[in-house]
């Protein structure tokens, strides 16, 4: 029996940083400061925190400036609004990510359509939604454009290929769905409410899984030579010790034995969300500018 590969989204994602790196180096040359990424954390989940300080930490490595703002449960709408409205203004600012989700009382829908679109470094504004359905320039979410980086360094040329993704978020599936349509693939969009979904996913040349259930997505039901992408990051229980540790939407270990090539959780999309982000970053930085983006970006 064949065994897949297994994708190294954690080395893709350190040398997309390092032409990052370059780029700031051109935009710092070109405009005498740096791009800076302002982050807003609502809240105490400590997941949250690790990320949030992780991706600070990642963003002084890559030359940017890094704003964190943290904010506690109890903050009201209108002071988060506020918030947003003073980091729209300040020059110094190119990016601006909310961390989701927000506590139940916050309208999330309001807060992210109070970002500037240009600083909108997630992609999740209606007008980059919108723009990137009508296939114009848009900031693109990050999760998915590094799903994208990933299986066409993997496949190459995805025209006409199947691809199945399993979630309908609008921080992945549906924005998964509009880039794979870009590169024309013929593209499903499979759910919670999907009938047999093993055979959809049969289909598949390309499968995304985001559906956050963990390893969800069985080995045999993948077609023999398809292309998995797994979105997932679950933590689950690990039995023995009472330590818990992390999983994807894919059983991955059965998975290998069909597919061409699978990216591993964690160290697949995870590291590649963040490499986007400041991707996304230095590409908002470039536009604010009036500035063109590096080519190899
Ligand atoms: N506005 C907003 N934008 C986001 O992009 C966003 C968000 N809110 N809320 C939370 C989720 C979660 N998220 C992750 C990104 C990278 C890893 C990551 O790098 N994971 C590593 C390590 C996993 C681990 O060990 O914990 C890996 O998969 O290898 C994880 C999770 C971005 N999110
Ligand atoms: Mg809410």
């Amino acid at each position: 029996m064949t065994i897949g590969k297994i994708i190294d989204g954690k080395a893709f994602a350190a040398t997309l940083r390092d032409k990052v790196a370059d780029g700031v180096a051109g935009f710092v040359e070109a405009t005498g400061r740096k791009p800076g990424l302002a982050v807003v954390l609502v809240g105490e989940d400590p997941a949250s925190s690790v990320y949030v300080r992780s991706k600070g930490k990642m963003t002084v490595a890559v030359g940017m400036e890094s704003f964190e703002f943290k904010r506690p449960d109890s903050i009201g709408e209108e002071d988060l609004l506020d918030l947003i409205e003073e980091l729209n203004q300040d020059e110094r600012v190119d990016g601006i990510l909310v961390q989701l989700p927000l506590p139940k009382h916050i309208d999330e829908a309001a807060v992210i359509g109070a970002i500037d679109p240009a600083k909108d470094v997630d992609g999740f504004h209606v007008v980059n939604s919108g723009l990137l359905a009508t296939g114009q320039e848009a900031l693109v979410p990050c999760t998915p454009l590094g799903c994208i980086m990933l299986l066409k360094d993997e496949l190459g040329d995805l025209s006409g290929l199947e691809a199945v993704v399993v979630g309908r978020s609008n921080i992945v599936g549906k924005p998964m769905a509009q880039l794979l349509l870009a590169e024309s693939a013929t593209v499903t969009i499979a759910h919670s409410r999907t009938r047999d979904l093993a055979s959809v996913v049969h289909r598949a040349d390309i499968v995304v899984a985001a559906v956050g259930r963990a390893e969800m997505v069985k080995g045999e039901w993948i077609k023999p030579g398809a292309t998995v992408i797994d979105v997932g990051i679950n933590r689950i229980a690990d039995g023995e010790d009472g330590k818990s540790r992390i999983v994807g939407d894919v059983a991955t270990a059965e998975a290998l034995a069909h597919v061409r090539a699978i990216t591993p959780v964690p160290g697949g999309v995870g590291p590649m969300t963040i490499a986007v982000l400041l991707r996304n970053t230095l590409v908002a930085a470039h536009a604010r500018a009036g500035l063109a983006k590096p080519a190899d970006l």
